[in-house]
């Protein structure tokens, strides 16, 4: 694979925001060139700074999606990705024409005027001129953690799973009834109704988007304006059963950080002190070799080994599903599924120099939810 940049000159006005997360934002192609029809822009947005060069970083990214991320899960699950040349004059204006549509939440940092390269990627909510309801669904952690390495205070772990515990740290437990369990699960009747809790209290796990648009997710779903919801979460729970990805992604959360960060975070230290850790990000060929080595599982890991799939299960913890259905409802009949495709976004590596925070991220998750719960009789009990 080489790294090759489009010969393409973007117009402002052909781009319409379609959405974002923390890092990024994204524009889908509204004009008539029908070389960029159904593709999607992915941009930085300016909190999002890297000391590599930005070329550098565009290509490992994406071979860090394909060849690591891609070997994990599939290569089906990955899109494919190309680049091409952004001016601060066409970032300036997609600032201008996006800012009234963005959440309130998420204004505050603008798209990065500094970048030089966009990635442009199959577009998961609009293909083109056909009509699509795509649902996507960020799952979070799959199972509950069962690593000797948990010591005795933080018991609740292996039996409360950490979203539903998160739930105090983000939303003082007023939040959701969802639990990733049951989406997780291979139970029709527990991912339905892990998706109708999703409805009623989506925050960024669940969006709907009918024809490229969202459909309003303020507090919950409007599910009067998603055609036919009674159908499509069948239809959904279906499609997520036949596909057994989310039963695969549980498998590979699990398998690639056994130890749970209780367990990880000393080694991760020792392999600092011993220099086996560089005082820097993993390379592309780090990845390269660690997930290879995983696959392979021939020879014990070593200190470096376990950090780096510790952060790949991070990395697996975090992706959004993207489930689009095609030419819903017109053609469906009830009992055979619509045509549909599923991909993976949000496929990153995670930075080594995160460590510290996932040890206290994670404690302080647990330390919330003891203080709201301090008597195990009145904790929940996940199931997987
Ligand atoms: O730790 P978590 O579970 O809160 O996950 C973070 C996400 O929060 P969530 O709970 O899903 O709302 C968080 O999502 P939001 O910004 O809250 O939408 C990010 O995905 C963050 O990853 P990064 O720092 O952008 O690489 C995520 O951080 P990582 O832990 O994946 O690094
Ligand atoms: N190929 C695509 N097709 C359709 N929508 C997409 C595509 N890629 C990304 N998106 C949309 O853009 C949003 C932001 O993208 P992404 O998840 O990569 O951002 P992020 O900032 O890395 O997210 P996070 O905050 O979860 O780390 C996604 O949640 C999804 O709605």
């Amino acid at each position: 694979m080489e790294f090759k940049l489009q010969d393409i000159s973007l117009d402002a006005s052909e781009w319409s925001y379609s959405g974002e997360g923390n890092m990024k934002i994204v524009f889908s192609y509204t004009g008539n060139d029908f070389k960029l029809a159904g593709w999607l822009l992915r941009l930085d947005k300016a909190n999002n700074h890297s000391s590599s060069s930005e070329q550098h970083k565009r290509y490992e990214n994406s071979i860090f999606s394909t060849h690591v991320i891609g070997s994990l899960t599939g290569p089906s699950y990955i899109l494919p990705q190309k680049f091409v040349p952004v001016t601060p004059l066409f970032l300036t204006q997609l600032n201008q024409r996006c800012l009234a549509v963005r959440p309130a939440h998420r204004v505050h940092v603008l798209i990065d005027l500094a970048q030089q390269i966009g990635v442009l990627m199959p577009n998961m909510l609009k293909p083109g001129n056909e009509s699509a309801v795509t649902v996507e669904l960020k799952p979070k952690w799959g199972y509950l953690p069962t690593s000797s390495h948990i010591c005795a205070a933080n018991e609740v772990k292996r039996r409360v799973c950490r979203y539903c515990m998160h739930q105090y740290l983000k939303h003082q437990g007023k939040g959701s009834e969802f639990c990733p369990l049951d989406l997780f699960s291979t139970s029709q009747d527990r991912i339905v109704r892990a998706l109708d809790c999703l409805a009623q209290s989506p925050q960024n796990n669940l969006r709907v988007f009918v024809d490229g648009i969202i459909v309003n997710t303020d507090d919950s779903l409007d599910t009067c304006k998603i055609p036919q919801w009674d159908l499509l979460k069948h239809v959904l729970a279906q499609i997520l059963l036949q596909e057994q990805f989310l039963i695969k992604l549980r498998q590979l959360q699990k398998s690639l950080d056994p130890l749970d960060i209780e367990g990880i975070y000393p080694i991760y230290q020792r392999a600092v002190a011993n220099g086996k850790l560089a005082d820097c990000e993993p390379s592309i060929d780090d990845w390269l070799q660690a997930v290879e080595q995983f696959r392979s599982q021939t020879t014990c890991p070593t200190d470096k080994q376990m950090v780096l799939q510790f952060l790949l299960s991070t990395v697996l913890k975090d992706i959004s599903v993207l489930i689009m259905i095609k030419q819903w409802p017109h053609h469906y009949t009830p009992g055979q599924l619509p045509e549909y495709r599923i991909a993976i976004v949000d496929t990153e590596p995670k930075k080594l120099s995160k460590m510290p925070k996932y040890l206290e991220r994670y404690q302080s998750i647990v330390s919330t939810y003891l203080k709201h719960h301090p008597h195990p009789s009145s904790q929940k009990q996940c199931y997987e």
